[in-house]
């Protein structure tokens, strides 16, 4: 089927959201090399699976808020490698109805006498709103991220909202009045509604809260799954790890499609919650979570002897550390199925492994997960030599 891209974006230079701006099977063929380039020492790469459709794919759409000299409000994305906000009411890779809440939010401001929040004098309101869109479920959250915890007009602001968007399940805010990078803050309010999302992948239903690591390309993570289970296979007594896990997702899917037993353990303490509870949500007994660093929980658990059959991870951008991979070596568990979405670490990671253990790169899949960015997902698959 032709991959092509339909749209061109007027901000692509400004913005920096994007990184690719030619037509989408270029993109394709630029992110094949790359990943050739960088892992076709490990084992033959098999062609990137790209999109049918590869525009408005994010389900999760963030906006910075500020005020210009001439005290108009602008929402939109920061200049790459800056703190200046670009303008931008609709974007080609992002859910249309996220755009829509985003300008929305904006332009009720004045009416409520609600600032944007400044950087520079750490005064000031509205910081950044983050919606989120389950594709399967049509439900929608919208976060407000505020420099104080003081709302006013707060409920007439959500009412406002809903009356423009009565399609928005819940609406939190989220504070942060640090001095950081990092969108959001420690508190949160729950406005209206659940304080959460639930969508539906894989046949499996997830509870996703707002700081919740969730993939961003729907479509494409059930592409992604389905080759990371195939690569897995599964007959139906395995214990399973499911490391850097999220809200679960991998290993539920992995409990679903026949592990015996699963693990899953993960940094962030909400994300753990809702692992928890999509897997009493989907019926599931035989699966655990641990919140912890998955170096330090292997380690563990390597002392402990534990031997799991199949090891899933899938870390940050910064890839795995080496007390995980040292510990994994030591687990030796009979199939790796590495999910990345960082292909430089992931060399660095199957590098180290090649290096110091019998593990073999048997098959490597990238996902075109990020169309228009430079980004590129790989599921790779690794497994033990027999010795000679
Ligand atoms: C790329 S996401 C993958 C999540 C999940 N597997 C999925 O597909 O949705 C990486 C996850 O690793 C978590 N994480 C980051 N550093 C970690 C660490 N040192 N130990 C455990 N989890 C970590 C993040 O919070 C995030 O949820």
């Amino acid at each position: 089927m032709e991959k092509s891209t339909t749209e061109r974006c007027p901000v692509y230079k400004k913005c920096g959201g994007c990184q690719l701006d030619t037509a989408y099977p270029e993109q394709l063929g630029f992110k094949q090399r790359k990943v050739e380039r960088l892992l076709r020492r490990f084992c033959k790469v098999a062609p990137i699976i790209g999109m049918d459709k590869p525009c408005h794919y994010r389900n999760k759409v963030q906006a910075a808020f500020y005020t210009n000299r001439s005290g108009k409000i602008i929402s939109g994305v920061y200049q790459s490698g800056t703190h200046h906000v670009v303008g931008i009411d609709s974007c080609m890779i992002e859910d249309k109805t996220a755009d829509k809440i985003i300008v929305a939010v904006r332009k009720l401001l004045p009416s409520f006498k609600l600032t944007t929040y400044n950087e520079d004098t750490g005064k000031g309101f509205l910081r950044h709103v983050l919606v989120r869109r389950g594709f399967s479920t049509n439900e929608i959250m919208l976060v407000l991220v505020t420099g104080t915890p003081v709302f006013p007009s707060k409920n007439n602001f959500v009412k406002a909202i809903l009356k423009q968007f009565p399609e928005i399940t819940t609406i939190v805010q989220n504070v942060n009045n640090l001095s950081t990078n990092l969108v959001l803050g420690d508190r949160q309010n729950v406005l209206y509604g659940k304080g959460y999302i639930e969508d539906v992948l894989c046949g499996c239903r997830f509870r996703i809260s707002p700081k919740s690591f969730y993939q961003i390309n729907p479509v494409q993570t059930g592409v992604l799954y389905g080759k990371a289970i195939e690569f897995a296979q599964l007959r139906g007594d395995e214990t399973v790890l499911d490391t850097y896990c999220g809200i679960g997702t991998i290993g539920i899917v992995a409990a679903k499609n026949g592990a015996g037993r699963v693990i899953g353990v993960e940094l962030n303490g909400d994300a753990v919650r809702d692992a928890i509870t999509n897997a009493k949500r989907n019926s599931l007994k035989n699966i655990r979570f641990y919140k912890g660093d998955a170096g330090e929980f292997m380690e563990s658990a390597a002392e402990e002897e534990e031997r799991p059959d199949v090891v899933f991870m899938d870390p940050p951008r910064a890839g795995s550390s080496e007390k995980f991979l040292r510990s994994l070596i030591k687990m030796s568990p009979e199939r790796v199925v590495y999910v990345s979405c960082n292909p430089e670490t992931l060399a660095r990671d199957l590098r180290f492994l090649s290096e110091n253990s019998d593990y073999k790169v048997k098959k490597i899949q990238p996902v075109d997960m990020f169309p228009h960015t430079e980004h590129i997902e790989c599921v790779v698959l690794l497994t033990k030599e027999a010795k000679k």
